[in-house]
Formats: C-alpha cells, structure tokens, sequence
C-alpha cells in the first residue's frame, strides 16, 4: 500500500550561477501546487567556489527555506551526511568531474546538460556510479514538461498520424556574442563553449523522443549522423551547428522499420522560429511551438486521406505552469530515489550517452576539438554509425 507521507528528497547544489538559482527556486515550490502529493524537495546546502557567494546565494531563499546549509567548496557538499543527491549546475567543461566527486561519496546525481564533454567521459561516469550504487541522470528537464509527455502519447497511439517520416527542429538564441567577455561559458572553448553542446540537446531531445523511442524504430541507434559547424572567429568554437540525423533499417532482417530523418539545428546567431519543431508523419504533422526547451502549446493537424497534405482536423493544446518548470525532473528524480532505481526510465543511460556519441561524431566530422585537458577522458574510437563514410577533416 503507498506512503500517506510523501517521500522527502535531500538536494545539495552545486554552483550558484544562472541555472543553480532557476533549479532552487523551483525546487521550493510546493509539490502539491502541481497536484504532486508523493514526493516533496528539501534543499539542505549549496557549495560554491567561494563561502560568500554560497552565503549569498542561501540569504536570497532565507524566507522559505530557513537552515539551507553554506559551503564554500564542492567537496563540502559531497560530504555532507544529510544530502541524498548532488545537483550539478556548473559549466560543462566541470560535469565530468563534480559527478564524479558526488559518486564517489555515494550521493545520487543530477547533472545539468550537456552531461559530460563526450560519451567516453559519460561512460566512466556510469561505470562509477553503477560501482557505488547511486543513481544517475543528466538534466534533461524538457522532456519530464507535462506537454512533452502528451506528446509522446498522441504521436505513440493509434491517433491516425500514422509512422513518424521526417523531423525538423531549431533552437536558436541571439546572445550577442560580440558583447560577451571572450571567458564567458558560451565563448570559452575551456568551459565547453559553443552551439552544438549548449544549444544541441534541445533540437536532439525532440529526436530521440519522436524517433528513436518510437516503438518502430526498437530502440535502434541511428543509421547515420552528418553535421556541419560554423565556427566564430572570436574564440573558434561552433556559432551555430546543422545535423542530420537517419533512423532505417541497416540489413533486410532487422526488426526496427522505422524509416525517418531528423534536421536539426542550433545557432547562437538569431532568435528561433515560432514553430521550433515539427514531426511530419504519414497523415499529418505535430508542431512544437517555440522556445522548444520550454513550449508551452502544440498543434496537431490530420491529412485528408485522399489528398495527402490536406487538412481536415486540427487541434491545439495548450499548457500552463507556474515557476520555470524544472520541478518536473527533480519529482522523477525523487521517486527513482525512492524506488531504489539507478536511471530513469523517460531521460535513462541510453539517452544521454546516445546524445553525446551523436556530438562526438558531428565534432569529429568537422575536425571540432578542444583544448588539451579540458575533456577529462578521451573520445577514443567513434563507434556511432559504423554506415557513415569518414568526411574530409576540415580546416580549423
Ligand atoms: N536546463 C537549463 O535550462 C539550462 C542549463 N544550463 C546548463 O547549466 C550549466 C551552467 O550554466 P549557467 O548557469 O548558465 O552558467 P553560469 O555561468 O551562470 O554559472 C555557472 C556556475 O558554475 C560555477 N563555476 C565553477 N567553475 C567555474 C568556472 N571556471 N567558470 C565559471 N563558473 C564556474 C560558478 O558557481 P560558483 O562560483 O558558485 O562556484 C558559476 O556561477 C551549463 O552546463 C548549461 O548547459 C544552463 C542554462 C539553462
Ligand atoms: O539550457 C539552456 O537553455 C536555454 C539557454 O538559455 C541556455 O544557454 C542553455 O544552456
């Protein structure tokens, strides 16, 4: 029989930038707000690099979370005997090993996105956590939205739509990158800078969940990935970055039938489109509205059988949250906690580590590296796509 108490997750955070301060405040936000009365978010220390920016940062959420424990240094977190998970919101290039410090003492992970600079780095992570017994999962928050989970449900019944056939979605942000300090995240190829890393997961998310968790495609990595980046003359990292990205059938015996192609798109360069995605299938087609990280309504239309690209029906569903909504992910974080799971089933291992073998290629594709040290273990061998064809390394 369940709990009439909801189970109590302990968060630690680590960093005090941007994201660290959107995460808290929706961890604050009561559950049962969302209708959620299962789980509830306790957040008992923040560490930064520095005590008086921690102090800072605790001082700022006082009036609703009164003993919010200030650490100068990560380790201090990691230790701390009262935290059950570890949130890691520093910049990329630091994913790799501020998990890692968290593993090792055996507190659950929740690491922001990109997980890691590349699949070698996100593998190791996944041996160490699954040595320590804790859980693991990137930050995917987009994909826990109520709107993302209908959208799965409508595209995965037997709604009419028929087989997904191609995919085309654009996040774009104009960060007016000639005013940014050369140092900043975005800029410094130090701290993992560019498009791809920054920006990617987004249009690449929207692919995975159409496509790849398609029930036709069998969970079936794709048969080809080819990307192109335009870098910036300002610091040399990817400006904006386009990828293709195919699900087929490789052999006449395969059991995935899945046949459909992803264009996706990230740009530090404009703003984005009003439709950020669109999922074409056989009858009719999915619009995502935009920004695709956070959309807040979709449209369905339905083709007239007999004139395939006329419309018959259309639906527009819209969807409302209060805060930024990242309180989604940190409830399934807090009820694999419970269960005693080591990944998600909606955001799992095979998610992530896909995503970053789909960066890996497209930067090997385009001779895309970045300075010696900054990825902490070695891309090693691309072993994505065995069908592509080795391209030409361009210049950099
Ligand atoms: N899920 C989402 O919607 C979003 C996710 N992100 C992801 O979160 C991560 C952080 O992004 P964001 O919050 O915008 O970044 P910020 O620059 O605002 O904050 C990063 C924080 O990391 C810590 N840090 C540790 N080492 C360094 C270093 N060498 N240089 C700079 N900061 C350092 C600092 O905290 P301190 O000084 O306290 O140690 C800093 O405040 C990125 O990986 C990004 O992809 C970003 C935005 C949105
Ligand atoms: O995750 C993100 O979402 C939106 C952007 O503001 C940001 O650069 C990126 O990290």
């Amino acid at each position: 029989m369940a709990s009439s108490h909801p189970f109590e997750l302990r968060w630690g955070i680590i960093s005090t930038g941007k994201i660290a301060r959107s995460f808290v405040a929706d961890l604050l936000i009561d559950p049962k707000s969302r209708n959620v009365h299962d789980v509830v978010h306790k957040v008992i220390a923040v560490g930064s690099r520095n005590l008086a920016t921690a102090e800072e940062f605790v001082n700022e959420y006082v009036k609703c979370e009164k003993s919010i424990r200030a650490y100068g240094s990560y380790g201090e977190v990691y230790a701390d005997k009262d935290v059950d998970v570890v949130y890691i919101g520093t910049p990329h290039a630091f994913h790799y090993e501020n998990a890692l410090g968290a593993i090792k003492a055996k507190k659950h992970v929740l690491c922001e996105k990109p997980v890691t600079l590349n699949a070698a780095e996100l593998r190791s992570l996944l041996d160490a956590a699954k040595e320590q017994g804790v859980f693991f999962m990137e930050a995917l928050w987009t994909r826990f939205l109520p709107i993302t989970m209908e959208i799965k449900k409508l595209a995965e019944s037997d709604c009419g739509l028929g087989e997904p056939v191609a995919l085309q979605a654009d996040l774009s942000i104009y960060f007016r990158l000639d005013e940014l300090p050369k140092t900043h995240r975005l800029l410094d190829p130090y701290l993992g800078g560019g498009a791809l890393l920054d920006l990617g997961p987004y249009p690449l998310l929207w692919a995975i969940l159409a496509l790849y968790e398609h029930p036709s495609n069998k969970n079936s990595r794709p048969s080809h990935v080819t990307g192109a980046m335009l870098r910036t003359p300002l610091t040399g990292v990817d400006r904006s970055t386009s990828f293709i990205v195919t699900f087929g059938t490789t052999s006449s015996s395969a059991s995935n039938t899945l046949a459909a192609q992803a264009v996706l798109s990230c740009n530090f360069h404009t703003p984005s489109f009003q439709d950020g995605v669109v999922i074409r299938y056989e009858n009719g087609v999915i619009v995502v509205h935009a920004p695709i990280f956070r959309p807040k309504a979709f449209t369905v239309q339905w083709y007239d059988p007999d004139e395939p690209g006329d419309i018959v029906h259309e639906d527009i569903e819209r969807f409302d949250y209060v805060g930024n909504g990242m309180y989604f992910e940190a409830d399934e974080v807090a009820r694999c906690v419970r269960d005693g799971k080591m990944e998600s089933e909606v955001w799992g291992h095979d998610k992530s580590l896909l995503e970053m073998m789909i960066f890996d290629e497209i930067r090997q594709q385009n001779g895309y590296e970045f300075p010696p040290g900054v990825e902490k273990v070695d891309s090693g061998q691309y072993t994505l796509c065995k069908h592509n064809h080795p391209s030409p390394a361009p210049g950099k």
